[in-house]
């Protein structure tokens, strides 16, 4: 048995009609990580994992799941994930308790072995137990879809745009739950379009792009790897012209008395970029840096790859 919790060679995806959406993708997810698959809208994102859920044909490569690739060993493989798509989907007239006995049953997961009422009340809905699921709040709905997904007790879990149109507060007790799930052992896979989220959550972070792999690295090296950084300067008086310096990328006045100024983090420091301002004449009151993040990572790379 392999040490991946997945395993994607070489999967290419060419759609009836001609629609390329992948492209020769290879990448492992580690066992035991909150592993995210980031990129833009149509990069593929949901082509893999459908791939893996076995509900899309890839037209070449290879891919196993806990070890068991998914042509030659489907029903392991399948019962090694659980999948949440970004669709809520389930029958409205059953109700939550029904809905999670009913997946048990597809998946052939013993009466005895069933953890019904455990499930309901890790994503809080014990008391729902008897409602009927249309009569769920959307949050309450996507708390239930997460349960279904469990009810084979996979030792993956993919999360596919999980908190899309989600508020924050259960945004939060989604991921608290991720977290929880992620302690006991689940190795945890999730799309999403927020990268701060991403940048919280996730242990490594792959990123498609038009069909392509273009980053797949721990999460503080890909972080790590945004070299921009911006400090925004008040001064004691009012700017009539804008300082010019070698050492600044980009420099912009955000107020009166506010710049804001891009450096290169590699080539020069704070320091040398606030005495630059200094030497046009100008007393410095406050300084705020920000750091680089993934957003800018992010945006670096699909605008390289996008280049290309
Ligand atoms: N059934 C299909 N038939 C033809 N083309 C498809 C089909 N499903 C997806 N595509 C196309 O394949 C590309 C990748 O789509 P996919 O849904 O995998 O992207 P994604 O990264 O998940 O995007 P999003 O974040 O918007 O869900 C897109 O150009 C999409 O239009």
């Amino acid at each position: 048995m392999t040490e991946a919790a997945i395993e994607i060679q070489g999967i290419e995806k060419t759609y009836a009609g001609g629609k390329r959406a992948l492209e020769g993708v290879s990448f492992d997810v580690p066992r035991g990580q909150i592993f995210g698959l980031l990129g833009p809208n149509g990069a593929g994102k949901s082509t893999l994992i459908n791939i893996l859920a076995g509900l899309v044909n890839k037209t070449a490569g290879r891919a196993s799941i806990w070890g068991f690739d998914i042509d030659a060993n489907p029903r392991n493989a399948k019962a090694s994930i659980g999948i949440v798509n970004q669709e809520i989907l389930f029958d409205p007239f059953f109700t939550p308790f029904e809905t999670l006995e009913n997946q048990a049953g597809l998946y052939g997961v013993p009466k005895a072995k069933r953890r019904t009422m455990d499930l309901l009340k890790a994503v809080r809905l014990e008391d729902k137990a008897n409602a009927y699921a249309r009569t769920l709040s959307g949050g309450m709905k996507r708390r239930l879809m997460v349960a279904k997904a469990l009810v084979h007790a996979p030792p993956v879990l993919v999360l596919d745009e999980p908190t899309a149109g989600v508020d924050i507060e259960l945004r939060q007790q989604l991921w608290s739950y991720v977290r929880e799930l992620n302690a006991q052992g689940v190795t945890v896979v999730l799309t999403t379009h927020y990268l701060e989220e991403a940048e919280e959550l996730c242990d490594r972070i792959a990123i498609i792009n038009h069909g392509k792999l273009i980053a797949n690295q721990p999460t503080r090296a890909l972080v790590g790897m945004a070299q921009e950084k911006v400090v925004e300067v008040t001064v004691d008086r009012d700017i009539a012209l804008t300082p010019v310096n070698a050492c600044f990328q980009k420099i912009e006045q955000k107020g009166d008395r506010v710049l804001a100024i891009t450096y290169q983090k590699d080539k020069v420091n704070a320091g040398q970029v606030l005495a630059a301002v200094q030497a046009d004449g100008f007393g410095i009151i406050d300084v705020v840096t920000r750091e680089a993040d993934l957003e800018d990572v992010f945006l670096n790379l699909t605008r390289a790859s996008n280049a290309a």
